[in-house]
Order: C-alpha cells, then sequence, then structure tokens
C-alpha cells in the first residue's frame, strides 16, 4: 500500500461555504447525515483536521456510536480512530479536546520552525492523555508526506473533515480519492464565511471533471459522493 484510500467530507451551504462568521459551530448536517458520518469514522482507520479546524470547534472526532465502537473492537481494531492535524505553525492548544480523548492517539504533522514549536505544545500535555506524536512533513507540510506518514502506521483508509485550507491542500494534491459533500437546504452568504476550496486554487472548470457516484437525498440535505480521479 502506497497511501491510504482518502476520503474528503465536508458539509456546504448551498452557495460552498463550511461555516458562517458567528461564534457559534454552523449545523449545515441533520441527524441523519451526522449518523452516516459517524458510520464513515467508523470504517476509516485515521480522521484528519486542519488546526483552523481545531481552534474554531475544538472537536473530538471520535466515533460517537457505542454500537460502531463495540463492532470495531470485536474486530480487533481500536474503538476510535487515530487523529491527525495539519498545521504550519505548529500552535496547537495541548488541551485541545481531540488530545484528551480517544484510545488511538494523534499525529500532528508540521515541518520547518512549527515542528519544535509542535513539541513544546504537546509537551504540556497532561500526563495520561493518549500519545501524540509530532512529524516533520516538509515546509510546508505536504499531502504526498502525510499519507505516506500514515500509511507506514497502517492506516488504509482516511477520513479528511476539513477544514477549507486542508480541503484544498489534499484536492490539489490529486492524492484523494473521493469526496463526500452534505449539501445544506440554505445559502450562507457572509462574503467572510470559510469556504470549502480556496478560490482560484483547485484545477476548475468543465475540463477538470469528477465522476458522480452517487446523488441522494436525506431528507432537506443532499448527500454528493464524487470519484476523484484515478487511484495511483
Ligand atoms: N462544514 C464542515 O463540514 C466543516 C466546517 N469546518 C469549518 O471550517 C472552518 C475552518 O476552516 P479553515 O479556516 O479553512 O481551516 P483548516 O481546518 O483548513 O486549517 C487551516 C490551517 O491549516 C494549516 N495550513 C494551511 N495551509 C497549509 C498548508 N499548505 N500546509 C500545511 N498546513 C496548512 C494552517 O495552520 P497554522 O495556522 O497552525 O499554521 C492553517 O491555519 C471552521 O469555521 C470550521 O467550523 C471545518 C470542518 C468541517
Ligand atoms: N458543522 C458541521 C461539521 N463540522 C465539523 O464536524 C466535526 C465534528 O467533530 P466532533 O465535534 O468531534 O464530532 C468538526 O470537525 C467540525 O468542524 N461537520 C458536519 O458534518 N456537518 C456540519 O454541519
Amino acid at each position: 500500500m502506497d497511501r491510504p484510500y482518502t476520503i474528503l467530507s465536508c458539509a456546504v451551504s448551498v452557495d460552498g461555504r463550511i461555516d458562517d462568521t458567528g461564534p457559534e459551530r454552523l449545523r449545515l448536517s441533520n441527524e441523519a447525515d451526522f449518523d452516516e458520518i459517524d458510520e464513515l469514522r467508523a470504517t476509516c482507520d485515521a480522521i484528519l483536521v486542519g488546526a483552523g479546524t481545531l481552534r474554531a470547534d475544538d472537536p473530538r472526532l471520535l466515533v460517537r456510536s457505542p454500537e460502531r465502537q463495540e463492532r470495531r473492537r470485536a474486530r480487533g481494531r481500536t474503538a476510535h480512530l487515530l487523529k491527525a492535524v495539519v498545521t504550519r505553525s505548529g500552535d496547537v492548544d495541548p488541551g485541545a479536546r481531540l488530545f484528551a480523548t480517544g484510545d488511538a492517539g494523534a499525529v500532528v504533522y508540521t515541518g520547518g520552525d512549527g515542528t519544535a514549536v509542535a513539541r513544546s505544545r504537546l509537551a504540556a500535555r497532561p500526563a495520561g492523555d493518549p500519545p501524540a506524536d509530532v512529524v516533520d512533513a516538509g515546509d510546508p507540510p505536504s499531502a504526498a508526506a502525510i499519507l505516506a506518514d500514515l500509511a507506514a502506521r497502517g492506516v488504509e483508509r482516511l477520513l479528511v473533515e476539513g477544514g477549507g485550507h486542508i480541503h484544498t491542500m489534499f484536492l490539489t494534491s490529486g492524492l484523494a480519492d473521493e469526496l463526500r459533500l452534505a449539501v445544506a437546504p440554505f445559502f450562507v452568504g457572509e462574503e467572510g464565511a470559510p469556504r470549502f476550496v480556496l478560490p482560484g486554487a483547485y484545477p476548475h472548470g468543465p475540463a477538470a471533471p469528477m465522476r458522480l457516484l452517487e446523488a441522494r437525498a436525506l431528507g432537506d440535505v443532499a448527500v454528493l459522493r464524487y470519484r476523484l480521479g484515478e487511484r495511483r
């Protein structure tokens, strides 16, 4: 295995925004969609977010359902996924919930000066927290280096849960296999709201199509699954 099968997952508004500018996390998914995402998490080995998402949302990135945790354990796996964070600065909060929870540990991917910063930040974690490694994945960190390190850790399926900078990084790398979008039935309409993809960064237009695998209604949320180019 040269790299994990990589799935990008994101909930977007009709105008392609993944949050609004307010202080609270915007809910774009509905309950049925969150449950599908939990099932998707349970089928993966690792879950990855950017440092922006860590700062904005302080996510736990756990498999939420006890039945799914048990199903994983019954197959000899950890109940939860290995958690990965990507940061250029290395400035991650050692008290983040992501580092304190789960049973499979965490990896912080950074590079350049960020490596020393992340190591010193993580040294401040409480004793007894699950293990957390810092990996130099280049300056700036690259999707290829991250995927190679995850493969070396035995990760066969990776779920990337954003945010926009990190989705853009994986899309432009050409090293992602699948995209799952949950499209909420509203517009965000704010100029400064975070986008799913940074403008101009990703090969775009009809000359760079994706293959539609599935289009389905989950209540008012539209689930779209795309194939992202051939596996290499
Ligand atoms: N609707 C949804 O499904 C989701 C929504 N969100 C929302 O998205 C928003 C956060 O998105 P966004 O701001 O784009 O943040 P990201 O989570 O994409 O993280 C951005 C950070 O990643 C690091 N980074 C940026 N570029 C690179 C690069 N080329 N190489 C390595 N590291 C890089 C930087 O970290 P550093 O600053 O440390 O250098 C940067 O601040 C939040 O509002 C969150 O709520 C998030 C996930 C899912
Ligand atoms: N708002 C939003 C999402 N937001 C993202 O979902 C993650 C939740 O992690 P956790 O809190 O650990 O379960 C986190 O990364 C957050 O940014 N996801 C979605 O599927 N739909 C949504 O509407």
